[in-house]
């Protein structure tokens, strides 16, 4: 698995704060690396970034390049259960416990990190909000997890996080931006399940979800906020 780092001027001195950033559907470990500016505004904040690949690559599975939004370049950082995919196919595992472990040589405080993403990902660009009830994730779960296996579905959603595991008593502070001109807004983003995910459990007033005029779903999107982005997660991380 390939990854790119930026590392700030601070981690000459010692270990500094990290944002993981994932990447959406189609994407290498590159794109947010060059395409978000992102840098600056972690060079500024003394922030590390680490933006991973979006799945395992040329691993032999049938038909593993065959659609741009399951296989290769779409691993929707979840562990396959299906018998095709689930040798190779462990996202969620490569996220939460073997990159760290592999950064961990490098100067980053394990207790001060976060993560952020595009669409495939929630918080904070265009997420898949309710990917249990849009095309991209039925597709991906059923592939990945099984047509039948919905509980494990919904421990990758938001909406349902937010009723079945988040503390309702927790004080959450999600930043969202998605643009109007999002192609994927209506039939694939579906944000107001979110925003009523998060009224009906107890955390009304704690998503910003900002609906930027006339923006689509691209890097250009991202880099415009993106600076809003690294400042907030400073603010936890610093
Ligand atoms: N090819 C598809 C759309 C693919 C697309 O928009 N990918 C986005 C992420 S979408 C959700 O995860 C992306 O980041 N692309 C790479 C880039 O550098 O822009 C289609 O044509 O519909």
């Amino acid at each position: 698995m390939q990854f790119n780092v930026f590392l700030p001027k601070e981690t000459e001195h010692g270990k500094v704060p990290a944002v993981y950033f994932l990447a959406g559907l189609t994407c290498t470990e590159d794109n947010f690396a060059q395409k978000s500016g992102a840098f600056g505004p972690a060079a500024r904040e003394g922030l590390v970034i680490i933006c991973p690949d979006t799945s395992p690559r040329k691993v032999n599975i049938e038909g593993e390049d065959d659609d741009y939004d399951f296989g290769s370049g779409a691993g929707f950082y979840i562990n396959a259960t299906t018998p095709k995919w689930s040798k190779h196919y462990k996202m969620y595992d490569y996220i939460v416990n073997e990159l760290p472990s592999v950064v961990a040589e490098l100067p980053i405080d394990p207790k001060r990190v976060s993560i952020s993403g595009h669409s495939m990902s929630v918080s904070a660009f265009a997420p898949i909000a309710n990917p249990t009830n849009c095309p991209w994730g039925q597709k991906a779960f059923s592939g990945y997890l099984g047509e039948d296996n919905k509980e494990a579905w919904k421990e990758h959603d938001a909406c349902e996080l937010l009723s079945s595991t988040v503390d309702k008593t927790a004080k959450l502070d999600v930043l969202v931006d998605v643009g109007t001109s999002d192609n994927f807004l209506e039939k694939q983003l579906l944000l107001p399940n979110l925003e009523k995910a998060f009224k009906e459990n107890g955390h009304d007033g704690q998503l910003k979800l900002r609906y930027q005029q006339g923006y689509d779903h691209s890097y250009y999107f991202i880099s415009t906020f993106i600076d809003d982005h690294i400042r907030h997660h400073a603010k936890y991380l610093k």
